[in-house]
């Protein structure tokens, strides 16, 4: 190379004498590892992570045989051309609704793709698509976009057919055109069907044109269109039932396409708040999602754990104990993977080769801990003052505390933030709700001919609890309110 040739040339040569290995084996040399290091250098636990996080599809799903197999008798009627029945799936939270119903959702698709059969699934869920309208929209646009690779695909072959017919119109012999005529006019629909695709905004229309502009997009092919609405309750909490109402009844109206629904809850309930109508449609089919027990969550986690761990880096009593845990937690499937990932991280973080019983104990903590640490974070002002004044009396020794040192103490905090203050009454209900979220443990005890009193006592620990309320914009500003306690007998 000479002096005048360029000099991002050179630059670059001398890039490329760099030898890869020599600097891994410097590094390998430098006795001080970097950040990362110490990390990297102890074995890994997981061969997949992924596997255990709830966004992941299993290919099995055991003990969900026999929902998977209702549910695909079911829906078989789809390919077959035919409406299927709505169906209802309940259970309670970790039962595998979800999973079980996207699983026979992929292999029904699979099938109709395999035999030719226009059938599709739409997913929503309804915690996020919470209105008539984005429900609408959502479903719309979702069959606008298959319309629009429908009749682009439909252009193109009747392209390539007119091309050929000019050439020998035998081309034209056993398809739906009599002449090039009729194709071309058929093409000239085609495109204009494609501008007047109009996509629907997120907000805006009137519901009404939402809706005709949907059910235009569901008709314009023949298809069995299965709408799966999970956390349908949601969605009926929030906005009614007249979405359910104008799903359930547009089969009668429609030429070319059908309209199944397949309605998933964790809220054995909801059916009362529906117009009967809706009820009996909706409920054609109900398929019921028992909580598993300890024996079926292990057999989930041994199933998952295959892919998701390294060989030999659960120690025995690993599974079992995640199962057991999660089983008494009305048999949740979450969280007995939450569970197990959580052990899997803590070992890993120990720099540890195996995942011990003690990792699953820490992981139990370490879940219930970042649980009541999210309650207590989106408590509403009120109940966190509440829940403060009960914590200050903790830490100044005063246990099974009553709900009148609670108020008088919540007053004083009320004035120190400038907040309203509630009635004795209201209060006494925000220690109730507190209660039941397993915050505090209330117990009404008997004082005899003193009448009945509550016992309150903070179930969580204290220290995480008063970090939380301290995070609280309008509570990080209390400071020094000595909680002052009236001499007790009880104490
Ligand atoms: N039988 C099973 N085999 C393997 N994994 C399962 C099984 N059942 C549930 N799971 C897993 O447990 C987690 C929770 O399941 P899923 O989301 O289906 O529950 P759900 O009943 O729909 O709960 P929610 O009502 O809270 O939405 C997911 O990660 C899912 O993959």
């Amino acid at each position: 190379m000479t002096d005048d040739e360029p000099n991002e040339r050179r630059t670059a040569d001398r890039d490329f004498d760099v030898d890869l290995d020599d600097v891994l084996e410097d590094e390998e040399d430098d006795e001080e590892g970097g950040l990362f290091d110490d990390l990297l250098s102890g074995e890994p636990i997981f061969e997949n992570k992924e596997v255990l996080r709830p966004s992941y599809t299993p290919h099995e799903l055991p003990h969900r045989n026999e929902q998977i197999n209702n549910m695909a008798t079911i829906l078989v009627a789809a390919l077959r051309g035919e409406t299927p029945s709505n169906i209802l799936i309940y259970g309670k939270t970790g039962t595998g609704k979800t999973a079980s119903a996207k699983y026979v959702s992929q292999e029904l698709e699979n099938t109709s793709r395999k035999y030719d059969v226009p059938c599709e699934v739409e997913y929503i869920n309804c915690e996020v698509t919470d209105t008539q309208y984005r429900v609408l929209a959502q479903l719309a646009n979702t069959f606008i976009e298959q319309n629009r690779d429908y009749a682009r695909g439909r252009i193109r072959d009747i392209e390539s057919l007119i091309e050929d017919a000019e050439d020998d119109p035998s081309a034209l012999a056993e398809t739906e055109f009599e002449s090039v005529r009729d194709a071309e006019r058929r093409l000239e629909d085609l495109e204009r069907d494609l501008e007047e695709m109009e996509e629907v905004p997120m907000t805006g229309w009137p519901t009404d044109r939402v809706y005709s502009v949907f059910f235009e997009a569901v008709d314009y092919v023949e298809r069995v269109a299965v709408i799966m609405l999970d956390e349908i309750d949601k969605l009926v909490e929030k906005s009614g039932d007249d979405t359910l109402y104008n799903l359930s009844r547009m089969n009668s109206e429609l030429d070319n396409s059908r309209v199944s629904i397949i309605g998933i809850s964790n809220d054995l309930k909801f059916t009362d708040f529906l117009d009967p109508r809706v009820k009996s449609s909706l409920g054609e089919e109900e398929i019921v999602f028992p909580p598993y027990d300890a024996n079926q969550l292990r057999d989930i986690l041994q199933h998952r754990s295959k892919d998701a761990f390294k060989a030999d880096a659960l120690s025995e009593d690993v599974i079992p104990l995640c199962a057991a845990f999660a089983a008494q937690e009305h048999g949740d499937a979450r969280r007995a993977l939450d569970l197990l990932r959580t052990a899997g991280e803590l070992a890993e973080r120990d720099q540890s080769d195996v995942v011990t019983e003690e990792h699953v104990r820490r992981a139990q903590d370490k879940i219930e801990l970042d649980r009541v640490v999210e309650v207590v974070r989106t408590l509403p002002t009120q109940s966190k003052l509440v829940l403060f004044a009960i914590m200050m009396l903790e830490k100044h020794g005063v246990h099974n505390i009553n709900t009148g040192e609670v108020y008088n103490i919540y007053k004083t905090l009320c004035d120190e933030i400038d907040a309203d203050v509630l009635t004795q009454r209201r209060v006494t209900d925000l220690i109730s709700e507190l209660d039941m979220l397993g915050i505090v443990n209330a117990v009404v005890v008997s004082k005899g001919r003193y009448g009945r009193t509550k016992e309150i006592n903070l179930s969580v620990p204290i220290d995480e609890t008063e970090a939380v309320l301290q995070a609280d914009s309008r509570l990080g500003d209390i400071e020094n309110v000595t909680p002052f306690v009236q001499a007790r007998f009880d104490n």
